[in-house]
């Protein structure tokens, strides 16, 4: 299968500041692909860039969804044409009830027979929206308004979902539902493109991983070699590398990607 989503060197500023810095990617269709980075990195301003929501920018670079361009589109249009997407923080509309808002996530749906259907899809997904579904959203646990968000991303039936850190403040057994439901809706065919802190669950659940350092990305390549790579597991892993297991201070490794 081909590249579903093609991003050739986009460079994104605020205020003069470079945040994203000639990034190049390529989502392989049927995939989840995870970027990890710490915190500034610049991966959300990576997803807002592809979703059109960043004003102003250099006319540099191209993105390509399904083969047809997609920058200088604006967000509305991007959703329509099969992108859906999750924001940090997940940012419900909070006076309106959980019903509601999965019905916002359907604006640019037309047949009301379908999206009647996919209420009872996220509710699948989602018990514990449907118990909820008249309850404003405002209300909801911090678990309950990430499942939301997902939700309401689904109603506009993306093929390519983007997901910004859905681990962020929930209970390690809240994050393992959240991860199992992602990899539930990427076996009925979603393609998923994951931002994520927490690199241990990302690389678990991902195909293909890349790890962005300062607006430009330093490392790529399948999870499961990204898992075994030493500066992964040091700096974003937490996991204790043989030279400083064996006393030498932590400081004195130096960080070389290859
Ligand atoms: N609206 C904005 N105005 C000015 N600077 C911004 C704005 N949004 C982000 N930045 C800056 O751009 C850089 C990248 O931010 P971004 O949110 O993309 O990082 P991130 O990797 O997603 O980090 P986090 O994990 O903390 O969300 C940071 O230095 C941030 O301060």
């Amino acid at each position: 299968m081909g590249a579903l989503l093609e991003v050739k060197n986009i460079e994104t500023y605020y205020d003069l500041i470079y945040a994203v810095r000639g990034v190049s990617l390529s989502i392989e269709e049927g995939s989840i692909t995870a970027i990890l980075g710490n915190n500034g990195a610049g991966k959300s301003t990576i997803l807002k860039t592809i979703m059109g929501l960043i004003d102003d920018q250099p006319d540099k670079g191209s993105i390509e969804f399904d083969g047809r361009r997609i920058d200088g589109k604006d967000t509305e249009a991007i959703v329509r044409m099969g992108i859906s997407y999750v924001p940090e923080g997940r940012e419900v509309f909070e006076e309106l009830t959980v019903r509601e808002n999965l019905l916002m996530g359907a604006y640019t749906r037309k047949n009301r027979k379908e999206v009647a259907g996919d209420f009872d899809r996220v509710y699948r997904y989602f018990p514990v929206l449907q118990q909820r579904q008249n309850q404003w959203a405002g209300t909801l646990s911090g678990g309950e308004q990430q499942m939301l968000a997902i939700g309401r991303a689904m109603m506009s039936r993306p093929r390519l979902l983007f997901l910004d850190e859905p681990s962020l403040g929930l209970s390690p057994i809240l994050v393992q539902e959240i991860f199992r439901i992602i990899t539930a809706i990427h076996a009925e065919g979603v393609t998923v493109l994951l931002v994520e802190q927490n690199a241990r669950m990302a690389l678990k659940i991902s195909h293909t991983a890349m790890i962005l350092e300062n607006g430009r990305f330093v490392l790529k390549g399948p999870s499961a070699e990204l898992m075994e790579d030493e500066n992964v597991k040091e700096f974003y892993m937490g996991v204790r590398s043989q030279d400083s297991a064996k006393g030498y201070q932590r400081w004195k490794r130096k960080k070389v990607w290859r």
